[in-house]
């Protein structure tokens, strides 16, 4: 298969581009088991993902695009470190706020907000399957937090994965998002996060899908 693996940042996809003795994003793409992969590795935000992927997909057709990164998590009952299969993600932040409420973007008729992977395969069959929501301003405080959940009912945040579903819906390409979480969505303390696991196990999770996708 052809397949496009887009990640936010470099470190986020270091680990299995060590694995194969690849320095750097390879600018070609390169053979890996049965499949043909290429790398883009965006930048971080909903933008440069957009941005990233629009500019791919005018150069080559693929079969598959995976979304891999990290993620934060609403729910404590989702390990840090724990695989997510992100199957609807949501610009939550789209729309206007009408004094103290706040109206989505559908619901002022203006556009869609709701993406989703539309890639099936029973190798990711044993993944939790959740909502995602992609914001801009990564949530951190209390109120802000419990507003969101009440309004869209998110497991897990990201900062790319709607844009990703969004250009991926827009070019016709098979769309698949897993994300590892490296932290709970709360008051923000970075001692509580563990990236290093969760680029690990991501890391992991991509070899092995790869190896057995057909
Ligand atoms: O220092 C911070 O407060 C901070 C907040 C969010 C992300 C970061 C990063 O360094 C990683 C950027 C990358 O990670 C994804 N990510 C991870 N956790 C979250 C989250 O809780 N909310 C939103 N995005 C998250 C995101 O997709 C970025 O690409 C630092």
């Amino acid at each position: 298969m052809k397949i496009l693996i887009a990640a936010a940042t470099y470190a986020e996809i270091a680990p299995f581009l060590n694995a194969l003795a690849v320095t750097g994003i390879p600018d070609e793409p390169i053979i890996f088991d049965k499949h043909e992969l290429t790398f883009v590795v965006s930048g971080v935000g909903m933008v440069s993902m957009a941005y990233a992927l629009g500019k791919a997909f005018t150069k080559r057709k693929y079969d598959l695009a995976i979304n891999v990164g990290i993620a934060g998590s609403f729910s404590k009952k989702i390990k840090i470190g724990q695989l997510v299969e992100v199957r609807e993600d949501i610009f939550s932040e789209l729309g206007a706020e009408d004094d103290e409420e706040f109206i989505t973007l559908e619901e002022m008729q203006l556009g869609d907000i709701f993406y989703s992977g539309s890639f099936r395969d029973p190798s990711t069959t044993d993944l939790q399957k959740v909502k995602g929501i992609t914001v801009n301003r990564v949530h951190g405080n209390e109120e802000s937090i419990e507003n969101v959940l009440e309004m869209f009912t998110p497991k897990v945040e990201s900062m790319e994965g709607a844009a990703f579903f969004y250009a991926c819906e827009e070019a016709e390409i098979p769309s698949l998002q897993v994300r590892t979480i490296s932290n709970y969505v709360e008051k923000r303390d970075r001692n509580n996060w563990d990236i290093p696991l969760a680029v690990k196990n991501i890391n992991i999770w991509l070899h092995g899908f790869l190896k057995n996708l057909n």
